[in-house]
């Protein structure tokens, strides 16, 4: 299980292992530059072959005959890792030029740059190989050209909007687009627990962070500036876990690959169609089934055993002229609806695509909710799988619109429903948490202890949150990119992934965090040219993939 970690938790479990004798601050100092300068040979194996004697890096005829790295050190221990890298590099042979800010000891004289006592060790053990340069502009702008950049102005110990000198530093770094730009930990000025550029920050090539990626690495714009990203492994491991459950709400999780269980949970066992669940998929009037339509595909495809698109009577032609395997119910309106859910058979309802925002959408809406709720003794919350209790209650588009504007709708929500906002619809129904500028993760986080249920809220940095704090990230990012899923209808479709899951069976936490990695992996798989009718027809090669 990969974690995506706070610059705090980090440090708790940088402070566990050192409390408890396993290593020091320096050991894992030198850990971390080691790893930087592999993770950088690894990236640009060219630059392996530098070799030859350590260069005096004072004498500026040996300057043409190695290769040059410039390394930016900060005064914090992200800069402790730079001296480490520029000393490995220069035992390699390189010629390498140290530039560092002086931090509170800034025009002091001594030149000493580092603050912090690890990081001042190394910076010592620096000097007596080569000097030190203050970081300002001018001196950043004679040094283009090197063969390797290393940012290790700021890691996680950023606290603040980056400001004054150090702000021009960065944009200055920023503007000259170094190509082989290594980012230590982070890019500098990046938040490692939001994601989010405090000011401008220099874009990385490679970015090489240390026993777990952040959150930074992951949410918002954080991909878009770190390049490849690397995480090496520093012997921390034996202790992350123990603090992670020591911690106050729980670490978020990764869905980079599908867990074991869940792929075991997506295959099928005997049993005939209703054994795999009935999904029932409520759709708006005539020439708005399209949305219905694309939810109720990608439903069957994920191997609900039945789907049904129930409509009002004037869409009955329309939907009847486009679906085959897909049962079609007239559903006039709210009184309809509660007859059509008599039927026990029905395991997962989803309400929202292109169903309308008129009083009869809101009625039935009202009425599904209802219809839904589990009663006192069948409880079920929304960690549990359905078992015999009512069907589960996928919330997307429209009815997310409804459930912003009418107060008793929202108050009816439970644990059986599972809210799919875009940060639009996010930002409609919890204006106050889109607005406090909290980080993605904590704004869904609060937001599905207030809905009291599952929340998936969708983008390239999609997070699903339970109303206890569990929480987890999927990042259509890095290996994942799928920028061809910014397409019309898209939505449509992970709403039916998970309303088909639901319905065989699956707990809503499970059914989001695979439908969402379901939903990227079918985009990987068509590739450029993507439309939204092509993501449901990926999931059978998929599924053979995950050998099913
Ligand atoms: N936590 C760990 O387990 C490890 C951490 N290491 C390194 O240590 C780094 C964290 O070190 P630190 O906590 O010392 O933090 P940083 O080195 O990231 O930054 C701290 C320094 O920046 C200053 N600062 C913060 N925000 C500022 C702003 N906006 N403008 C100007 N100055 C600002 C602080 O006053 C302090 O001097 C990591 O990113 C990583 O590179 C590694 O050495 C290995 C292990
Ligand atoms: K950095």
């Amino acid at each position: 299980m990969t974690y995506l970690l706070t610059a705090a938790q980090m440090t708790a479990i940088e402070q566990a292992a050192i409390a408890q004798g396993a290593v020091t601050g320096s050991a894992l100092m030198l850990r971390a530059g080691r790893a930087v300068v592999d993770a950088v040979m690894a990236q640009w194996p060219e630059l392996a072959a530098a070799g030859g004697q350590p260069p005096d890096p004072r004498d500026i005829s040996t300057r043409k005959m190695g290769r040059r790295a410039l390394v930016l050190c900060g005064a914090g221990n992200n800069g402790g890792d730079g001296y480490v890298v520029a000393q490995i590099l220069h035992a390699a042979g390189w010629h390498v030029d140290v530039l560092a800010w002086a931090g509170r000891g800034a025009g002091a004289g001594a030149g000493i740059g580092a603050e912090a006592p690890d990081a001042r060790a190394q910076e010592l053990l620096w000097r007596a190989m080569g000097p030190v340069q203050p970081l300002d502009v001018a001196a950043l702008q004679r040094s283009a050209g090197a063969d390797l950049c290393v940012d290790a102005v700021f890691g996680t110990g950023l606290s603040r909007p980056v400001a004054g000198e150090l702000a021009a530093i960065l944009a200055c770094l920023a503007e000259m687009a170094l190509p082989r730009l290594v980012a230590v930990d982070l890019p500098s000025g990046l938040s490692a627990d939001r994601g989010l550029a405090l000011g401008q920050v220099p874009r990385a090539a490679l970015t090489v962070t240390f026993d777990s990626p952040k959150l930074g690495h992951y949410l918002a714009e954080g991909p878009e500036y770190c390049g490849c990203l690397v995480v090496a492994d520093i012997g921390l491991a034996p202790y992350r876990d123990a603090v992670l459950r020591a911690g106050p709400v729980p670490a978020v999780t990764l869905v980079d690959a599908l867990p074991p269980d869940l792929i075991r949970a997506c295959a099928k066992g005997q049993g005939h169609k209703y054994t795999h669940g009935h999904a029932l998929v409520l759709a708006g009037g005539s020439g708005q089934g399209g949305a219905a339509r694309l939810a109720a595909r990608a439903a069957l495809r994920v191997g609900a055993g039945a789907v049904t698109i129930a409509c009002p009577p004037d869409a009955i032609a329309e939907n009847a002229a486009q679906l085959d395997a897909i049962m079609l119910r007239e559903v006039a309106d709210a009184a309809a609806l509660r007859a059509v859910l008599q039927d026990k058979r029905i395991t997962a309802l989803c309400l929202g695509p292109g169903f309308g925002l008129d009083a009869r959408a809101a009625a039935m809406l009202g009425l599904a909710l209802a219809a839904t709720r589990p009663g006192p003794a069948q409880e079920s919350g929304p960690e549990s799988g359905p078992e015999s209790g009512p069907a589960r209650l996928v919330l997307d588009a429209d009815a997310l619109t409804l459930l912003a504007r009418d107060k008793a709708l929202f108050a009816a929500l439970h644990g059986q429903c599972l809210l799919t906002p875009h940060d639009g619809e996010f930002a409609r129904l919890f204006p106050d948490l889109a607005e406090a500028g909290l980080s993605r993760v904590a704004a869904v986080r609060a937001a599905a202890q207030r809905a009291g249920c599952i929340l998936l809220r969708k983008g390239p940095d999609t997070v699903i949150a339970d109303p206890l704090g569990g929480c987890t990230l999927h990042g259509a990012v890095y290996a994942r990119r799928a920028p061809w899923l910014a397409t019309a209808g898209a939505g449509d479709v992970l709403a039916g992934i998970i309303t088909g899951l639901l319905a065989r069976g699956f707990a809503p936490s499970q059914a989001a965090v695979t439908a969402a990695w379901l939903h990227a992996e079918s985009a990987l798989h068509f590739g450029p040219g993507l439309i939204a009718e092509d993501l449901p027809e990926q999931l059978p090669a998929i599924f053979r993939k995950l050998g099913l």
